[in-house]
């Protein structure tokens, strides 16, 4: 099916565009035949205020957090968003200006403030942000709305109440943790961070918060980290956004896009320094892929998996087959940030424009990788993976170090296969068929995509002048359904979209009068 359409109207700018929040639900109109028995509630994060006052946020991950939802019960919906009272919200509306520095915005030290009071606030830690616009997941009966930070934002998912500021580091030694956590069988929540550790003992943490317990206490009192990571540069990790988890092991994809901790860590220069300004290419190193077993949790240090570089983002999924581990991911190629293509100005340029950034950057890319459990008495040289139905393979070199090369399950010319979704309770951590992923037109999303990983088939939603969001599946006893939230430009309002999860086909669409700005991740909660 051919991808490249084209948006000369530039319609997708309205989904960058501040919105209101809601005082109470809105109604929709449902247009075709809404399932009785689907009810729950859609829940979804992302930027809704994209500036203070006078002072604009920068890039897609400034914004400050809205959260969305959609209650559907016997046929009807309503929508709801509101904006989290996070730290930075709130402190941003009492001083009409950008308090708490974002992703890729610096705030700037109070004006009323003396001159050297403001001076030294540059020699002062910065306040980590709590902005929590990427994700919202429950962990036992909470729910929480989060960025990657270690500040996580407890909330009512029926109300979209802002109940509480948590500091994972009470917790854990950590610095911050990924927005795609796994959760197993038995509601034990697994995460992987950054620990920039007391003595500089770099390494990347992998935390267990264990399952609620009946005497109703916070899982989080238990959390531990149950195995750490070395860092393949002492004092340069990888930003890391997901990982994997099968069975038995943990893969952790270590990208050669590194913070620099010294300036991460120092008290920021003197000009307003933000996140962005902390990450740097390696440009030498590659991508590195390490596995630990889960129980007991143990890093396999001899397992040095090594391949050319890649941007890593999101993991599709991962399972074991026959002593190989097969790893699926949305890559980017090259070792350049992809974040350097996601600032505002750039996702609000005019069509042309948009297409001229995009040509510069890393290429999508959906890759599957194959790693050798045993690489034990095998001769150096010799494709070590023997799956009938994969091309990738892992070649043991000299060094002791096994290089990997991919199967290519899809590609496009700046057309993403991205934002991910598995039937995860069924499939997570096993051998699948199916993922459904948002399509990026040169980064803006236009299309929803069923892809078949085994004979690499593509099914297609599309709609023109229409932007959806990340697609959740929602899996159900009769059919499985697909739903995602379509932001179309400006003339039409929005809809959540309910699709046929098999033939990618319109079940029914419920309408509302509002434009919704885009959303990053989100989660379904049945009733
Ligand atoms: C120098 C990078 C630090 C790491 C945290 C430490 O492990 C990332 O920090 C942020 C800070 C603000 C917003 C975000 C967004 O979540 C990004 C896009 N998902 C990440
Ligand atoms: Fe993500």
């Amino acid at each position: 099916c051919v991808f490249s359409v084209e948006h000369p109207a530039a319609g997708y700018r309205k989904i960058f565009e501040t919105v209101e929040e809601l005082n109470e639900p809105l109604p929709t109109e449902v247009t075709g035949v809404l399932p009785s028995w689907l009810s729950g509630s859609l829940l979804r994060m992302g930027p809704g205020l994209f500036e203070v006052g006078a002072e604009p946020f920068h890039h897609l991950f400034d914004g400050q957090a809205l959260i969305h939802k959609f209650d559907l019960r016997e046929g009807h919906v309503t929508y709801h968003r509101r904006y989290i009272r996070s730290d930075a919200y709130v402190r941003a509306m009492a001083e009409k200006r950008v308090v708490i520095t974002e992703f890729g915005t610096a705030a700037y030290p109070d004006p009323c403030k003396n001159i050297f009071s403001r001076f030294f606030t540059y020699f002062q830690g910065i306040e980590v942000t709590d902005n929590c616009l990427v994700n919202i997941y429950p962990i036992g009966e909470d729910f929480y709305a989060v960025t990657e930070t270690n500040f996580i934002t407890k909330v009512d998912p029926d109300s979209l109440e802002t109940l509480k500021k948590v500091d994972l580091c009470d917790y854990l030694s950590v610095n911050g943790v990924t927005a795609h956590p796994h959760t197993d069988a038995d509601g034990s929540v697994y995460n992987i961070g950054n620990c920039f550790g007391k003595n500089m003992s770099l390494a990347y943490n992998i935390i267990k918060i264990p399952p609620p317990q009946k005497d109703g206490s916070d899982p989080l009192k238990r959390s531990e980290v149950v195995v750490q990571l070395p860092s393949s540069e002492r004092f340069k990790p990888s930003y890391v956004h997901s990982f994997g988890m099968t069975e038995n092991h943990f893969v952790f994809v270590e990208q050669p896009v590194k913070i620099n901790l010294l300036k991460f860590l120092s008290s920021w220069s003197l000009r307003g320094t933000n996140y962005m300004d902390c990450f740097e290419s390696n440009e030498y190193i590659g991508t590195w892929f390490h596995v630990a077993t889960r129980d007991p949790a143990a890093y396999l240090s001899s397992h040095k998996f090594r391949t050319s570089a890649f941007n890593v983002f999101h993991h599709i999924n991962a399972y074991e087959d026959q002593g190989f581990i097969v790893v699926d991911l949305c890559t980017w190629k090259g070792s350049d940030f992809v974040y350097n293509y996601l600032y505002l100005a750039n996702m609000r340029a005019e069509w042309d424009k948009v297409k001229e950034s995009a040509m510069r950057a890393p290429q999508p890319e959906v890759r599957r990788y194959v790693l050798p459990l045993d690489i034990y008495r095998v001769e150096q040289g010799k494709n070590l993976v023997s799956l009938s139905y994969t091309t990738a393979t892992a070649v043991l070199r000299s060094d002791g170090t096994v290089w990997l090369e991919p199967e290519v399950l899809f590609s496009g010319p700046r057309q993403a296969f991205e934002f991910p979704q598995i039937n995860y309770s069924r499939c997570s951590g096993k051998n699948y068929r199916y993922v459904y992923g948002l399509g990026l037109n040169h980064f803006i999303p236009d299309r929803i995509v069923k892809l078949n990983v085994r004979t690499k088939d593509t099914r297609l939603w599309q709609e023109e002048d229409s932007y959806p969001s990340e697609p959740l599946f929602i899996p159900t006893p009769e059919k499985h359904m697909l739903t995602n939230i379509n932001m179309p430009g400006a003339e039409r309002p929005s809809f959540l979209l309910v699709l046929d999860a098999r033939q990618m086909t319109e079940l029914a669409r419920a309408s509302v009068n509002t434009i919704i700005p885009v959303t990053l991740h989100g989660t379904y909660k049945p009733r």
